[in-house]
């Protein structure tokens, strides 16, 4: 693994990228939610325009976001010597990738009901769910900045 070494600046880049794609959309999707719960009348336009925005932000940004963030996260943990297994930053940023991974799905869930005129949730509940990502957000951070 020691090309990886090599090209471990690069590997943080995208990485750090593709994380910053994926936030746009984990922090907007749920303000999205918010409005679509509201104030849009199933079946109607504005309902269609709604389910259109969600569904490009969904599959065109945050899942391949999702997907390249993890794939270089995984290349970085591959690295020699970038996680010391002996602290406890590594663990509590396991907890706070798999919470994000958890929301992303919960919100793609939400979607499908959205989708289907379905939709079980109020606005209120959208706005208290959109507080996860920055919870978790500042575990992720302080993880790999502070190192504790
Ligand atoms: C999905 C699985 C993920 C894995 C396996 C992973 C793994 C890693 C690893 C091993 C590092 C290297 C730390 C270093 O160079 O010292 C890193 C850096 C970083 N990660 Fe992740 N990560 C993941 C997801 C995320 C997420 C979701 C965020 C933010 C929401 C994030 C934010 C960052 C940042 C900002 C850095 C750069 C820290 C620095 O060195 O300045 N990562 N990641």
């Amino acid at each position: 693994m020691n090309f990886l070494l090599d090209l471990y600046p690069w590997t943080k880049v995208v990485h750090v990228l593709s994380v910053i794609a994926w936030m746009a959309g984990l922090f907007y999707l749920p303000r999205l939610f918010v409005y679509h719960a509201e104030q849009v009348a199933i079946g109607g336009e504005t309902d269609r325009l709604f389910q259109t925005m969600e569904y490009k932000l969904l599959r065109l940004i945050m899942n391949p976001a999702m997907l390249t963030t993890w794939i270089f996260g995984l290349a970085l943990v591959a690295t020699p010597g970038i996680v010391d297994w002996g602290s406890l930053w590594p663990y509590t940023k396991i907890f706070g990738v798999l919470g994000m991974t958890w929301f992303h799905h919960w919100l793609g869930l939400r979607r499908k009901e959205f989708a289907a005129g379905q939709n079980r949730f109020d606005g209120r509940r959208y706005r208290i769910m959109n507080e996860v990502p920055t919870l978790l957000l500042i575990v992720i951070v302080a993880s790999v900045i502070v190192k504790f």
